[in-house]
């Protein structure tokens, strides 16, 4: 596992964190750190202990077990100026229907002492156009972007955003990767959750895999999961039918391919296992060692 050693430049330190609701072990013993500047991706199923971790980072919930310390102070502890520092993207959230785009982001900017430019932000999430509209008649995609302009208004050093871009167009999912990269390059901190696999591939430096509560995996998003789970994939088609081959050489396969079919191989193509393709692998390895399944204390259920 690839793991940093906590430095000065640490800026998250989970250690050992465990949450239990009741008899449900939804965190078991999960250690991470994220560096100042990183965009790092919590990556799990549904239900796998992200929201729970991130809302113990910001909070807003107790651990049962471990340490944490975010921007050096104990979550549990943080008090106003902690809080100041941090940007938070709930997976809901419950806005003021009744007052416009502006009103919600100036009234948001105001609990700041340096907040970043009302209509910059609004431009940002691509708003503009939408600035005078009162929230309650935005659609899904378009609060969630109010949601992401109220997290980033107060210039965060870190910035949480749990499921960011769902309901989404897939042009503003491109838009909003343009506004966090430009976040990043502004030299803020960014964990993210998200279920969207290219997402993470484009905005992540490097990314965790949980599943039921436990770390399956840590490391940067071109190397996770070893070099074994990206050799290339070449299929091809023939007289006899489909055929697939992993290998480290596929142009020499293509190749050797084209000469034996004496042109153009049938439906030929060169397969670079995707980042959804190693989360698929780990995750289903992590369901099949029952090691890894959920832990329950076997007390009675209590939240
Ligand atoms: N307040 C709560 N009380 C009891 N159980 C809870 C509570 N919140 C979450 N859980 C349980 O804890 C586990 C982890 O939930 P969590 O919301 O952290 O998962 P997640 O990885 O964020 O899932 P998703 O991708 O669906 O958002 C789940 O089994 C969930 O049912």
């Amino acid at each position: 596992m690839n793991q940093h050693a906590p430095s000065s430049d640490t800026i998250v330190e989970v250690e050992n964190l465990g949450k239990r609701y009741g008899s449900l072990v939804a965190v078991d013993d999960v250690s991470f750190n994220i560096c100042r500047g990183e965009t790092f991706a919590l990556l799990g199923p549904n239900g796998a202990g992200k929201s729970t971790t991130i809302e113990i980072l910001e909070g807003y919930r107790d651990r049962t077990s471990g340490t944490v310390r975010v921007l050096g102070v104990d979550p549990q502890k943080g008090g106003v100026a902690w809080k100041a520092q941090l940007g938070i993207v709930l997976q809901s959230s419950a806005e003021a229907a009744q007052v416009t785009v502006r009103e919600q982001v100036e009234q948001f900017a105001a609990y700041y002492d340096h907040p970043r430019d009302v209509e910059e932000v609004i431009a940002a999430v691509g708003l503009t156009e939408k600035a005078k509209t009162r929230i309650g008649k935005l659609s899904g995609g378009q609060r969630r972007r109010v949601d992401v302009a109220l997290g980033v208004i107060g210039r965060p050093q870190l910035l949480f955003l749990d499921e960011p871009t769902t309901g989404f167009d897939p042009e503003a999912r491109r838009h909003f990767w343009e506004l966090i990269r430009s976040l990043k390059a502004d030299g803020t901190t960014i964990l993210l959750t998200t279920h969207y696999l290219d997402e993470a591939a484009q905005l992540a430096d490097r990314v965790a895999v949980i599943a039921a509560g436990k770390l399956v995996e840590i490391g940067p998003v071109d190397t996770i999961g070893g070099a074994e789970a990206r050799v290339p994939i070449v299929r091809w088609r023939d007289h006899a039918g489909l055929h697939e081959e992993r290998t480290l050489e596929p142009a020499a396969l293509a190749a050797r391919l084209l000469d034996a079919a004496a042109g153009e191989p049938r439906d030929l193509e060169i397969v670079r296992p995707s980042l959804e393709d190693v989360y698929l692998g780990l995750v289903g390895a992590a369901d099949r060692n029952p090691a890894s399944a959920r832990t329950t204390t076997g007390e009675p259920a209590h939240v």
